[in-house]
């Protein structure tokens, strides 16, 4: 379902990035010999229509699977999996791609039920399987996901009725941490329960040591880090302040992959976590305002942390737009929203700024609507939340008496490695 409902928003946003004059490529002239261009199809067999192939002057269009694609002949030279130009041990290419002539043509091509062959003027043969070829053509790329998802509000994710994983289970077992990451990659928060109340429970979650699991991400604020009112750090997370929704370290040129929240202790009132997937609320920018969608994706900003309290000199700077697309099939990757630490806006010329600011404000109603806010008490000693912070915001209610929070920044890539060793789409 989810799978449907991405890839309904990716064509749409497609088309209409497509559109924007400033998003299209601009083809280098070629400077290829003169090459018979064949305009006629070649079928594999009369009797099949499965497969059939065009040579033109500077590729080659191939349909197979009902996929239509076009290879540059470059591309087809350099890919080669050919014992001399790939080591399939170490899954690296051996070719030197800067010694292929960019003019270079096959001199003959086969096509049988599987593969194609080509030949190339040196004698050199390359041969691709059909269905290596759909699934790394870029035709075939685009109408995929990279990180299928799914897409919640309060209601949707109550009603999933995702199970918080054990946290012996996520230590100890394949499958606990299996089912632990599915949650996370999908929903993008996941919640493990029976943590012992203690520091040391919390680091073995994510600490290289004895369970070997993720790596925390150091950072200015520590590899883990404890933090209580106490406004040690010239941030207002250090005081019993309300935080609206954000996410974390949009300060940073990649901003930390993955928040871990453990509570250690809270004697008062409020401090409740709120959650909101901003991947939801862009869907529904996306679908209620496509334009805005595309500038909020295309409009670079600048965010900031200039810190000088005793011990601590900190002065970062991040920038990217607040929608980051993967360009290929325009799937939302990252989320960067704080406007705590939004820094100045000397970025963008005055006429695009208010069509910006007109398009944050249609984002930020999205990511404000009573209906998408998911919270929950973070209660001492039970449940760490694991948060991804390229997609989820986070935020807190105010709160009276002494709370104290730990957790850590996970490596985005070092999770999502492990997810894909255990045969997850990540
Ligand atoms: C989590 N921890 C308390 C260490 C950091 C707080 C960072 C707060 C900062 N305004 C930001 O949003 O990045
Ligand atoms: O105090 C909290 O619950 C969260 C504060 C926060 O936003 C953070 O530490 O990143
Ligand atoms: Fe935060």
């Amino acid at each position: 379902m989810w799978c449907h409902r991405l890839t309904h928003l990716f064509s749409s946003t497609q088309c209409l990035l497509n559109r924007g004059s400033g998003h299209q490529i601009s083809w280098q002239p070629c400077y290829r010999k003169s090459f018979p261009a064949v305009s006629r199809w070649h079928h594999m067999a009369p009797a099949s229509l499965n497969c059939a192939w065009q040579l033109h002057g500077d590729h080659l269009e191939l349909r197979y699977a009902e996929t239509l694609m076009r290879f540059d002949y470059v591309w087809l030279r350099d890919h080669c999996r050919s014992a001399s130009c790939y080591n399939s041990k170490t899954n690296q290419r051996s070719l030197d791609t800067a010694s292929v002539d960019l003019c270079i043509k096959p001199k003959t091509i086969r096509v049988d039920e599987t593969t194609l062959f080509l030949t190339w003027p040196d004698g050199h043969v390359t041969r691709y399987g059909l269905e290596w070829l759909v699934k790394n053509s870029y035709e075939g790329q685009k109408q995929q996901v990279m990180h299928p998802r799914i897409l919640w509000n309060a209601e949707i994710y109550q009603q999933a009725q995702v199970p918080s994983v054990d946290c012996q289970n996520f230590l100890e077992t394949k499958e606990g941490l299996k089912e632990f990451l599915q949650n996370f990659l999908l929903y993008g928060i996941a919640f493990v329960e029976n943590v012992p109340p203690h520091q040391r429970g919390h680091g073995n979650l994510s600490r290289e040591d004895q369970s070997c699991l993720f790596s925390s991400r150091e950072t200015i604020y520590g590899r883990m880090w404890y933090f209580t009112s106490d406004f040690s750090r010239g941030d207002t997370a250090y005081t019993k302040l309300a935080l609206d929704r954000h996410t974390d370290t949009t300060y940073f040129q990649e901003p930390c992959g993955i928040q871990v929240f453990h509570c250690l202790k809270h004697e008062g009132t409020g401090g409740r976590t709120l959650l909101v997937d901003g991947f939801y609320a862009a869907e529904q920018v996306l679908q209620r305002a496509p334009e805005e969608f595309e500038l909020l994706t295309k409009v670079p900003l600048k965010h900031e942390y200039i810190e000088n309290v005793v011990g601590c000199h900190n002065h970062m700077i991040g920038v990217g737009p607040i929608l980051n697309i993967y360009p290929w099939n325009n799937e939302l990757y990252l989320i960067r929203y704080n406007n705590y630490d939004r820094a100045v806006i000397n970025t963008v010329p005055y006429d695009v700024v208010h069509r910006w600011y007109a398009a944050h404000r249609t984002l930020t109603t999205e990511l404000r609507r009573p209906e998408n806010e998911l919270w929950v008490k973070l209660k001492p000693g039970k449940v760490a939340l694991f948060v991804d912070n390229w997609r989820i915001l986070h935020g807190r209610e105010s709160f009276t008496g002494y709370r104290q929070l730990c957790g850590c920044y996970l490596t985005r890539d070092d999770m999502l490695n492990t997810a894909r060793f255990l045969g997850l789409q990540a």
